[in-house]
């Protein structure tokens, strides 16, 4: 994939972005794996285990015949049903919904949380591949959880109607019964009161002894009929809740024995069902391309345009070192050779034709942020272009440190293709004391630009689901002065409610059927 992708861009930032500068804050949750961010650590809740469990009942109303259901946040219209008890299901969607904007479902957040968790909930981390894509219903689905009580030939056509056999459904389940714990609070007909603690006041039993891994741990202690031998849902002394040992018994233990082999095996399975729970959903839904860690990556790229007219070139170029650590990064944008000490930028100008050159230099690299997937490193541009030539495009050259050889990054062979004909200025967004926002543009002048509109996409309430769906609106742009080369276009739009997820795309209408667009950008700062 080229750049920009955005779903894959944004979901790759939550996945690799973990830490340091530019966090995008949703690997905190379960850091460590025992966290619980929903509220009292004394509740013996675990929210990478919720995350897990959350996907589950989302995916297990999937009629995959019929085409529809599976990861679809039709969980968050689902809430009240008893068989999605537990505090879990609001806890997770509550926590993923600033999260949401545009290009990012609450249906991709519940499948990447699943990934997230597993990658950070074991070492070496596990990685279940993540596409993205998914799009959010609008309302609740199919009923068909299983539930502790249900007997074992209605699970498994639940199951079996959600696409998973027999023996899928017995290894899906001990995989994410891997994670967590069966509480008193929420299923006192599981668990007896007893196991309520001042540290543990929700009555949480765990699977295994390890509860905040995903490791075979838990297999092992129902095979060896040790430790927690299975979890509550196999040891319960109501028998009519044992819905683990019946559903394990149901082909006499062959499965599980088959998964015991090693605990490669295990985890080899596990990955393979949790990927095919995540990715089962309705079918008009296209998914993206398995979303892998980008080496190098532009974030934040942005024009301005300042009040002398001059136009800003900045943002980052993020570097991922793994074996190979890069020491030095240029940016090129076509003709325009840019050599300072170790760093070189060239780019394209608007018109494709060369353009003078001019220097730069980047900030020394942010702090490192490690993530599951190794360390990124962050390096800082900002540079005045030439409103006349402009940019087209860039290429960013970097230089490997093993054996100082220079590598141009083309992004397919265009090079990272920028607008600057019409562009958005959201560092000039301004808020009103009634909340009314005021949007600027500047488009080019040369451009004989007759038409500015924007589409705004705002996450916003909706009812029956603590999910926000995004609600989108039309709004034009007037003409607001001249800055040099280009000129000034304003609107005024009404507050939104969650003004740090609120995008937009502009579209300039030119000559003939000429249309410039700068799409996806924050509205604010
Ligand atoms: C027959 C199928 C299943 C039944 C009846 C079942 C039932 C349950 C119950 C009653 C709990 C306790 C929830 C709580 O106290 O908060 C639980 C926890 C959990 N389940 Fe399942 N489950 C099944 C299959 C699965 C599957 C297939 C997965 C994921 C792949 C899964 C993942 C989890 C996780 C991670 C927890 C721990 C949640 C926490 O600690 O908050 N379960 N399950």
């Amino acid at each position: 994939t080229t750049w920009p992708n955005h779903i894959m861009d944004e979901l790759e930032h939550l996945l690799v972005d973990t830490d340091g500068f530019n966090d995008a804050g949703l690997q905190k949750a379960i850091t460590p794996c025992s966290n619980y961010v929903s509220g009292s650590q004394l509740l013996g809740r675990e929210t990478a285990a919720q995350w897990v469990r959350v996907a589950f009942h989302d995916f297990a109303t999937a009629d995959v015949e019929a085409g529809t259901g599976g990861i679809d946040a039709s969980i968050g219209f689902e809430t009240l049903r008893p068989e999605n008890s537990g505090a879990a299901m609001n806890d997770s969607l509550g926590f993923f919904a600033p999260f949401v904007n545009a290009h990012v479902s609450m249906a991709d957040m519940i499948a990447l949380s699943v990934v997230m968790s597993v990658g950070s909930c074991s070492a070496p981390s596990i990685h279940i591949p993540l596409r993205g894509g998914r799009v959010d219903a609008t309302e609740g689905g199919l009923f068909g959880v299983p539930e502790p009580e249900t007997d074992i030939h209605t699970t498994l056509n639940q199951f079996s109607q959600a696409g998973f056999s027999q023996s899928d459904a017995i290894g899906l389940t001990i995989c994410g019964h891997t994670l967590g714990s069966v509480h008193h609070a929420g299923f006192p007909q599981v668990v007896p009161e007893s196991a309520v603690t001042p540290n543990n006041t929700g009555g949480g039993i765990h699977f295994d002894a390890t509860p905040d891994v995903f490791d075979v741990d838990v297999l092992n202690e129902y095979l060896e009929w040790k430790g927690q031998r299975g979890g509550p849902l196999v040891t319960t002394e109501n028998i009519t809740v044992r819905s683990d040992l019946r559903l394990y018994l149901s082909d006499n233990n062959a499965t599980l024995q088959g998964l015991a082999e090693s605990s490669s095996k295990f985890i080899s399975t596990c990955v393979s069902l949790l990927t095919r729970m995540i990715n089962t959903t309705p079918e008009s839904v296209r998914l993206t391309e398995i979303i892998t860690p980008n080496e190098v990556k532009p974030v934040n790229i942005s024009l301005a345009v300042d009040s002398a007219g001059q136009v800003r070139f900045s943002g980052y170029i993020r570097i991922k070192s793994g074996a190979v650590i890069i020491r030095s990064w240029a940016l090129s944008l076509g003709f325009i050779l840019i050599a300072c000490v170790s760093h070189r930028i060239t780019w394209t100008s608007r018109s494709g034709a060369s353009s003078p050159a001019f220097s730069t230099h980047a900030i020394a690299a942010q702090t490192g942020n490690s993530s599951m997937f190794g360390t990124t490193f962050y390096h800082f541009f900002n540079t005045t272009l030439d409103p006349a030539q402009g940019i087209s495009a860039f290429k960013i050259m970097v230089m490997r440190s093993q054996d100082q050889s220079v590598q141009t990054l083309e992004n397919g062979r265009e090079g990272y293709p920028i607008e600057d004909v019409a562009v958005f200025l959201p560092h000039e967004t301004t808020i009103a004391s009634d909340g009314s926002l005021s949007l600027q543009a500047a488009v080019l002048t040369a451009a004989d630009v007759q038409n500015v509109t924007a589409v705004i996409s705002a996450p916003s309430p909706q009812l029956g689901t603590i999910s926000p769906v995004i609600a989108k609106s039309v709004v034009n742009f007037e003409r607001n002065g001249v800055r040099g080369l280009y000129t000034l276009f304003t609107a005024t739009i009404p507050g939104v409610p969650n003004l740090r997820q609120t995008t937009l795309d502009l579209t300039a209408h030119g000559r003939g059927s000429l249309v410039y667009r700068d799409e996806f950008r924050r509205i604010a700062f």
